[in-house]
C-alpha cells in the first residue's frame, strides 16, 4: 500500500518514538566492503561494487542490521549516471545501477526482518554523495569545485539521480559529507523543483569543529536545511570524532529537528591513492564511550561512517542501550 506524503515525512520521528529517543545509523558501507575484500580504488569507489558484487553489498546491510543498525545507507554514494555513462555503460543501465543501490538494502531488510524474531522499524536511506565525491578528488573534503561550477550545474548535476533514487522507494534520502554552501542550496532547490515527498536528511563534514569542510558557516548551511520543508534531519558525517561535541551544539542553536551524527575515525583520506591515513590531530577508533554525552547533548540518529566497522556499531548499540 502506497504511504501518504504525511506517513512518509514521519518515519524518522515514529522511529525515534518507537525506540525511546535514539536510533542507530549503520557504519562505513565503503569500508565494510573493502574488508570483505573488494577493491574500490577507482573512480566510481564502492558504487563499482553495484555491478562487479552486489552480493557482497548485500551481505555488509546485514550486517549492519545485526549488529543493531535501524536505519542503512545505500551504496549509492559516489553512484551517479554520468559516472557510469563514462565506463560505458547505457543511460538505462545507470539508472538500473541507481536503483539497484536501493533494492539491495530493501532486499537485506526483507531477509533481516524474515528471520528476526522481535520486528522492529528499519529504514533505507538512499545516499546522495557530492559534486565532489563523483570528482574523485577528495573535493568533498574542501568543498573546493573551482569558479565554474555554479548552483545550476550542480542542480543540473544531481536531478536525474535524485529522481531515480526516489522512484526506487527508500524511507529517505541521505545527503552526506556536504562539503559547501551551494550544494546545500542546491539539494534543497532540486527538492522542491522536482516535487519529491521522500524525506530527506542533510548530513555535513567538517574538520575544524566549527565550520563545514570548505570554510561556509554550518549555522548557515544548517539553516537554509532546516528551511526545507523535506527535512527531517540534519548533522554531521565523516567528520573526526573530536570535533563531534561541539558540532552538535552549534546545531542544537539552529534547529528543533533530530540531530544525527555518524563521524569516521578520525584518519584523514588521501584522494590519490584512495587510502586513509592516520591523522596528527590523534584518532578514535572506538568512539563508542562518547555517545551518550553526544545523546545528551542533543544528537539522536547515531553511527558510524568512513572506517568504521560492525563492531562500531554494536558498541554504539551497547553503549546506548545503557551498557558499557
Ligand atoms: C568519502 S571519500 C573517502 C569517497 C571517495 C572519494 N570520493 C574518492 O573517489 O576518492
Ligand atoms: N556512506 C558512504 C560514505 C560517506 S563519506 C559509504 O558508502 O561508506
Ligand atoms: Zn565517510
Amino acid at each position: 500500500m502506497d504511504r501518504t506524503t504525511e506517513e512518509k515525512s514521519n518515519v524518522v520521528e515514529e522511529l525515534l518514538r518507537e525506540n525511546g529517543g535514539w536510533a542507530v545509523i549503520d557504519g562505513g558501507l565503503a569500508t565494510e566492503l573493502e574488508s570483505n575484500g573488494a577493491d574500490i580504488r577507482d573512480a566510481l569507489w564502492s558504487s563499482k561494487c553495484l555491478f562487479t558484487c552486489p552480493e557482497l553489498i548485500r551481505k555488509v546491510h546485514l550486517d549492519y542490521l545485526e549488529a543493531g543498525a535501524s536505519i542503512l545507507i545505500t551504496a549509492s554514494y559516489q553512484a551517479t549516471i554520468q559516472g557510469f555513462l563514462s565506463r560505458g555503460f547505457s543511460q538505462e543501465d545507470s539508472e538500473a545501477l541507481l536503483r539497484k543501490s536501493v533494492e539491495l538494502a530493501v532486499e537485506a531488510r526483507d531477509l533481516y526482518l524474515k528471520k528476526c524474531p522481535q520486528k522492529r522499524q528499519i529504514l533505507i536511506a538512499a545516499s546522495v554523495g557530492s559534486y565532489g565525491a563523483y570528482l574523485a578528488d577528495g573535493s568533498e573534503y574542501s568543498g573546493d569545485y573551482g569558479e565554474y561550477v555554479t548552483l545550476e550545474t550542480l542542480k543540473e548535476f544531481h536531478r536525474r539521480r535524485l529522481q531515480v533514487l526516489v522512484e526506487a522507494g527508500p524511507d529517505l534520502i541521505a545527503f552526506e559529507t556536504i562539503p559547501n554552501k551551494i550544494e546545500t542550496q542546491a539539494y534543497v532547490e532540486l527538492l522542491e523543483e522536482c516535487n519529491i515527498d521522500t524525506p530527506a536528511w542533510f548530513a555535513f563534514s567538517s574538520k575544524d569543529g566549527v565550520n563545514i569542510v570548505s570554510g561556509d558557516s554550518l549555522v548557515e548551511c544548517g539553516s537554509i536545511a532546516d528551511s526545507c520543508h523535506n527535512c527531517v534531519a540534519i548533522g554531521i558525517n565523516c567528520t573526526p570524532p573530536r570535533f563531534i561535541h561541539d558540532l552538535i551544539i552549534s546545531m542544537t542553536k539552529i534547529t528543533k529537528k533530530p540531530i544525527l551524527i555518524y563521524p569516521n575515525s578520525g584518519e584523514s583520506y588521501d584522494p590519490e591513492k584512495k587510502e586513509w591515513v592516520k591523522s596528527a590531530g590523534g584518532s578514535a577508533e572506538d568512539f563508542a564511550p562518547f555517545v551518550n554525552i553526544w545523546h545528551e547533548a542533543g544528537a539522536s540518529l547515531i553511527g558510524g561512517c568512513c572506517r568504521t566497522s560492525p563492531d562500531t556499531v554494536r558498541a554504539i548499540s551497547r553503549a546506548l542501550k545503557g551498557g558499557a
